[in-house]
């Protein structure tokens, strides 16, 4: 089965819903002089949640080729939670996509896999797709661990999700070292944890579910090293930070996939 590549911009805690506008007009506006072609890879915006109306009327009113996607989700359908925001808000928004698990609200947030599970399994009930993250932190990978680690994190986080729910969601491989800090991880070690993750996946379900997840590379990606990364045979896209608050360079990594 032929997976579609998947190019997701997280812009975090950035870009008010303002400068939302700007940001994705300009970089529509160069994505249309490039002649990209939305049908060979999709793009998505993973916006804050104060921008996620905006953007949404943006995409809408203007017919953009972009998916909507929020940071993060309630793990909970409703009620006393102050401050949190439910599946159903965002689905009701026109959210097509929801990252759970980023390493930054693990770390800072307290999230594990069991909270993030449940998560997922949220977002999937409310008709949505779940983009989970895995990785390991920089001591992980000096001991040599950041395989079994990380492949713990995948069991953990798809426990109780069918082989049908898998199949349609969208792992992200991120190592939290190569998070924001310039420093890439070589195509052979994406590769290594990409094409380990898939393995699992086949283990825990079977080939057919491995063949249609899709599997991304996150850790400062740039226009400069999108080939490389996305050359490797389980690396089906990638979720980027810093250079999605860009729209030159976030066009140019959206359009790799035509080249
Ligand atoms: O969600 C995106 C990742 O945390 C990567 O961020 P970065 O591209 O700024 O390294």
């Amino acid at each position: 089965m032929m997976r579609k590549p998947i190019m997701a911009g997280n812009w975090k805690m950035n870009v008010d819903h303002i400068e939302a506008t700007g940001l994705v007009e300009k970089l529509h506006f160069t994505l249309v002089d490039k002649d990209w072609d939305p049908a060979k890879s999709e793009a998505v915006l993973c916006v804050p949640f104060t921008d996620i109306r905006t953007v949404r009327t943006l995409i809408d009113g203007d017919r953009l080729n972009f998916g909507l996607g929020a940071q993060n989700v309630s793990q909970h359908d409703n009620g006393a939670y102050t401050g949190e925001i439910s599946t159903a808000m965002l689905s009701k928004l026109g959210v097509g996509y929801v990252i759970v698990g980023h390493s930054e609200r693990r770390e800072y947030y307290g999230e594990t896999d069991a909270i993030i599970n449940a998560k997922a399994l949220k977002v999937l009930a409310a008709g949505m797709t779940p983009i989970v993250c895995v990785g390991e932190g920089l001591d992980i990978r000096k001991a040599g661990q950041h395989v079994e680690y990380t492949l713990n994190q995948v069991r953990g986080t798809l426990a109780d999700l069918t082989a049908e729910q898998v199949a349609g969601l969208v792992i992200a491989y991120e190592p939290v070292w190569a998070i924001g800090t310039g420093e890439v991880a070589t195509p052979d070690d994406a590769q290594e944890v990409c094409g380990a993750i898939r393995k699992e996946v086949a283990a825990l379900y079977d080939e057919a579910t491995a063949e249609s997840v899709r599997i991304q590379y996150g850790g400062s990606v740039k226009s400069g090293n999108v080939a490389q990364i996305m050359g490797q045979p389980d690396i089906d896209g990638a979720l980027v930070g810093g250079a999605s608050l860009q729209p030159d360079e976030f066009a140019a990594i959206v359009r790799f996939y035509q080249l």
